[in-house]
């Protein structure tokens, strides 16, 4: 009995030593650090883009909603591909830039802030916000300047930008938070003034009183 006893005890001692080996190497790759940047880089993206599909399913309805309204187009992948890759090599190569906690949890909070400016102003805008910039006025199109449109004219905007720049913040990944704070913002201060240019032909005096006092939403864009 004491015989098995000494036995089992020594499988069980051995095991252990086994299991904390597999252990120390499984957490040497997929750190504390890395299992929860990469977690909640993971769930912001999951989140907005199905959150963007049933909002516009709820507003338009189904039948008026193909798959692009997950807003995922190939080089919104690449970018992401990209800050993935430089995410490994960094953790990799340089462990200790991505321990900068205070910079990650502000991304997290601005990830945070971002989402939440960008679905109120899909909310308060409603039929009027459309994934498609409009060319043609259609009857249920009214112009929207109260709620989180009272404050500044693009929060939809205002929102990605502030969303998808801080996902690099909360990676801790400086090209790529660079790299992504000159494409969105050029992307959008291209965008901003077409848009604007159907809406003062839809909405005249009244769009262009409404400009006047409000401002964009995007840093240097007027
Ligand atoms: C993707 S939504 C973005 C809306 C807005 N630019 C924003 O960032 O919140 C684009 C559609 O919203 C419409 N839109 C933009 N501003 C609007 C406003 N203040 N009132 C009504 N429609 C607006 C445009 O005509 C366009 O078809």
């Amino acid at each position: 009995m004491s015989y098995f006893n000494h036995l089992l005890s020594n499988i069980q001692s051995e095991d252990s030593i086994l299991v904390r080996h597999i252990f120390a190497s499984f957490s040497d790759l997929y750190s504390y650090t890395a299992c929860r940047q990469l977690s909640q880089m993971f769930l912001a993206i999951i989140f907005f883009h199905i959150s963007e599909y049933i909002l516009a399913v709820a507003i338009h309805g189904k039948s008026n909603v193909t798959l692009k309204s997950l807003l995922i187009s190939k080089n919104y992948l690449l970018a992401m591909i990209f800050s993935l890759l430089e995410y490994f090599v960094e953790i990799s190569l340089f462990p200790a830039l991505k321990e900068y906690w205070w910079v990650s949890n502000l991304g997290l909070a601005l990830v945070l802030i971002g989402e939440l400016i960008r679905k109120m102003a899909i909310i308060t805008a409603g039929q009027s916000f459309t994934h498609l910039i409009k060319i043609y006025h259609e009857e249920h199109h009214k112009l929207i300047t109260h709620g989180i449109y009272r404050f500044v004219r693009h929060p939809g905007y205002a929102g990605f930008f502030i969303w998808s720049v801080s996902t690099q913040i909360m990676l801790c990944n400086p090209i790529s938070t660079i790299g992504f704070a000159v494409v969105v913002w050029r992307f959008f201060a291209e965008r901003i003034p077409y848009e604007e240019y159907f809406l003062r032909h839809f909405f005249g005096s009244q769009y262009e009183e409404y400009a006047q006092r409000t401002p964009s939403g995007v840093p240097f864009v007027k």
